[in-house]
């Protein structure tokens, strides 16, 4: 049999741009399957290139030149649409996921998710109002630039002091990275789904990080003191004996390299 090298090699080109394709795609999904505005964006450009194909195959020339002219100028509307989330995607480019340091042992990660439920708790009984965010997988720079820094350790006291009332740092948002308190006072862009009356500013705050970001954000309402627990763009309510379950459970802290995806529960 004669091997045909030019063959060979024209199907391997073939084979490594199909999957450089396909792990962009997945990648490039993966990032923002959170994120509801650009999910919707996907549709609308998938549903664009269904269109073209088939005017192309079905030779509606008409129809075709007006889809060409909405490819050229959707480039350039796209670009200008989703500069912010086009500059969080190259920012995240290469970067690993955080999560706790590796050298945290379990009694102390158990220490830091019991000041965390001792504080959550207090403030809910207390009606105070509170905004607390962990970042996941992507990172929240951007919302930790429009706070006030801070560098300090879970403690639910600082949680108190600073959600109440009396101190500068009360409005806006805590946001925890790993096992850093790393600022309070962040701001988010409020989401701009329908909500129920009853949730205000907070609500819209805490569901608006979630749609843009794979973050949690636990909320404390001020009137009614609930807990609720805002991700991938939904708000869920916690019941307080649930609190710490659902928090080992979403903050994924026991979860070791070759435990294969199971989640600690305590
Ligand atoms: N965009 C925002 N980013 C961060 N924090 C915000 C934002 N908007 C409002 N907040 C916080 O929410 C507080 C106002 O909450 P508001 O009472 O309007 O909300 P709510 O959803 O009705 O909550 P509650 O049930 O606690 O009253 C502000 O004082 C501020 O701390």
């Amino acid at each position: 049999m004669i091997v045909n090298w030019s063959d060979i090699v024209n199907f391997i080109r073939g084979s490594i741009d199909l999957i450089a394709v396909w792990f962009i795609l997945y990648y490039l999904i993966s990032m923002f399957k959170t994120n509801v505005k650009t999910m919707q964006l996907f549709k609308g450009v998938l549903f664009i290139l269904i269109v073209k194909l088939l005017t192309s195959l079905l030779g509606l020339t008409t129809l075709n030149y007006l889809v060409e002219s909405i490819i050229n100028w959707g480039v350039l509307a796209i670009i200008i649409i989703f500069q912010p989330e086009i500059r969080t995607l190259l920012e995240k480019m290469g970067q690993t996921k955080m999560t706790l340091k590796k050298e945290i042992s379990d009694d102390e990660k158990e220490r830091l998710m019991d000041e965390l439920v001792s504080a959550i708790t207090t403030l809910s009984k207390e009606q105070t109002g509170a905004l607390i965010t962990f970042e996941r997988t992507q990172s929240l720079l951007d919302y930790i630039n429009t706070g006030t820094r801070i560098n300090a350790d879970i403690k639910s006291e600082l949680f108190l002091t600073i959600f109440w009332e009396g101190t500068p740092l009360h409005d806006g948002a805590t946001i925890i990275q790993g096992d850093r308190v790393v600022c309070a006072a962040a701001f988010y862009p409020p989401t701009n789904k329908e909500l129920s009356p009853k949730y205000g500013a907070r609500h819209r705050a805490a569901i608006g990080i979630s749609e843009i970001t794979d973050s949690l954000t636990v909320v404390v309402s001020e009137e009614t003191g609930t807990i609720s627990f805002a991700m991938n763009g939904e708000l869920k309510k916690i019941p307080t004996k649930e609190l710490r379950a659902s928090l080992v459970n979403e903050l994924n802290w026991f979860k070791s390299d070759d435990e294969g995806g199971q989640k600690h529960e305590s």
